[in-house]
């Protein structure tokens, strides 16, 4: 079956994942380079994406929900869009093969086994879900059977056909969810067979998954997004670096080797276990873990004082909060990478950030979800009144500026008109607006030499364009 067939199929299934699964990949593409420019593409220029090479099979997780097919048969795949009508998935273009040839085997250890499914209405049934995981470099796969109650009869021989069927599978876990909810999993957790956890690895450091610690899905662009945050931080190995919203850790230890430290910041109280498992099973001593809500601890650190030279944020889709992001800038570090899976929380946040000075320098998207309509950004922001950016940035010329004037220099008006109007603006132009705004220029700056030399007019055009750019850089 081709790509056209597969995706025909699936909408006339009803299934609603990949909305772009039926457009080339190319086009794709394009469509998440103008999707972020819209959103973003005020805050300054945006990089080409970084997409895929091969866009299929990227998935390194996939989730498979119970259910009763025709003759009463154990069926499961995924739920009809907007519906709790399951549609049975036996492959997925996404999904590593790996991970498909898992959940058939789970299906048939769970027929085996006359396992019933779970029925959300009349809350009868034992299995409602399996989340099945896969490792690029062990090659090894994590099942876990979500349950609706803690008994699960028969549970060795259901390891045993599972293992019998798939070799590869190296772990085991029961998680119990008894609720009426559509979260998948439950908070309690029994491991059947082997460790409870498999290894990856991104950016040569090795992360131990477990079930339900937060794992990017896409490994090979996640090595692709994190190098682009690094990069963008350009860390010397002098410098300390919080990594908030850190998950397992990954974003900080990869970084760990080109910085001082490290001092991760996560909610799941699992994660962050993990976390400092894989810091110690890396051999890296100069990073730490905090579990707690990243607003309430970077308030705590603000308050007492304390810094980092670069933070790292990478939030989940809802975004930060304006309280983290103050308490950021209190904090004063040379640089701020906004790693982001929703670039419409993170334009709000950008917003935020603006207010009190800080300033896109790079903007990166990145094709974490081929197929899907979500995308993955890298923002790189400093403050355009630090030291270093004074020393580098400005020429001597435009030092000597009003405090209107040094929120934006001539240059950044010029490739602010340029770039959203495509209109070449001289600065003599600039001068002429910001006078007629009351940015009082210093004396003999940008003016005409003698008083009765004649000094060409703005034209409105220009002049309208050059007023939105002092809007933007808030100078009016
Ligand atoms: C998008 S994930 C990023 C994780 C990690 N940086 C990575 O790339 O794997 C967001 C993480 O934020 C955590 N999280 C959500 N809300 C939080 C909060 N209020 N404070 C701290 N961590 C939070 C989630 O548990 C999750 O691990």
């Amino acid at each position: 079956m081709d790509t056209q067939e597969y995706t025909c199929r699936l909408k006339e299934k009803g299934c609603g994942g990949c909305p772009l699964l039926g457009i080339p990949y190319e086009e794709q593409l394009k469509k998440k380079q103008k999707d972020v420019k819209k959103l973003l593409g005020k805050f300054g220029k945006i990089q080409p994406i970084l997409g895929m090479e091969n866009p299929w099979h990227y998935r390194n997780k996939a989730i498979s929900t119970f259910a009763f097919g025709p003759g009463r048969q154990l069926i499961s795949g995924i739920y009809a869009k907007g519906s709790h009508y399951v549609l049975p998935v036996e492959t997925c273009l996404l999904h590593h093969p790996e991970l498909d040839a898992a959940v058939k085997a789970v299906r048939k250890a769970a027929r085996l086994c006359k396992y019933k499914p779970y029925d959300e209405d009349r809350k009868t049934g034992l299995i409602r879900h399996t989340l099945v995981r896969h490792s690029l470099l062990t090659d090894e796969i994590l099942v876990v059977l979500v349950t609706a109650e803690p008994s699960l009869p028969g549970a060795k021989t259901f390891v045993k056909e599972l293992r019998k069927s798939c070799p590869k599978v190296a772990t085991v876990i029961q998680n119990i969810n008894p609720r009426s909810t559509s979260a998948v999993l439950g908070f309690q957790e029994k491991i059947l067979y082997g460790k409870g956890y498999i290894t990856d690895s991104l950016c040569g450091v090795r992360f131990r998954i477990s079930g339900s610690s937060f794992y990017q899905i896409n490994p090979i662009q996640t090595e692709v997004l994190y190098r682009t945050a690094i990069d963008a931080a350009g860390l010397t190995g002098n410098e300390t670096v919080l990594d908030a919203y850190c998950g397992v850790g990954t974003i900080g230890l990869a970084a760990a080797a080109h910085a001082k430290s490290v001092l991760g910041i996560e909610k799941n109280a699992s994660a962050v276990r993990c976390a400092v498992q894989n810091a110690k099973d890396n051999q890296i001593q100069n990073a730490k873990f905090i579990n707690g809500d990243a607003t309430e601890v970077i308030l705590k650190m603000a308050a007492r004082g304390e810094r980092a030279d670069v933070v790292f944020l990478d939030p989940p889709r809802a975004g930060s909060t304006p309280e983290f992001l103050g308490a950021v800038s209190r904090m004063n570090p040379e640089k701020i990478v906004y790693i982001s899976c929703n670039p419409e929380t993170q334009k709000r946040d950008l917003e935020t950030l603006r207010k009190t000075g800080w300033k896109a320098k790079k903007i990166v998207p990145v094709d974490l979800f081929p197929g899907t309509e979500h995308v993955e950004t890298v923002v790189l922001l400093s403050k355009l009144n630090t030291k270093q950016h004074i020393e580098v940035e400005l020429n001597l010329d435009e030092l000597d500026l009003t405090a209107a004037e040094s929120k934006a220099t001539y240059e950044e008006i010029r490739e602010y008109v340029l770039e959203h109007t495509g209109l070449k603006v001289s600065h003599l132009y600039i001068a002429q607006v910001k006078q007629k705004y009351g940015i009082i220029e210093r004396e003999n700056y940008n003016k005409p030499k003698s008083e009765n030399s004649r000094q060409p007019k703005c034209p409105p055009e220009k002049e309208a364009a050059i007023t939105e750019a002092l809007k933007f850089f808030g100078m009016i």
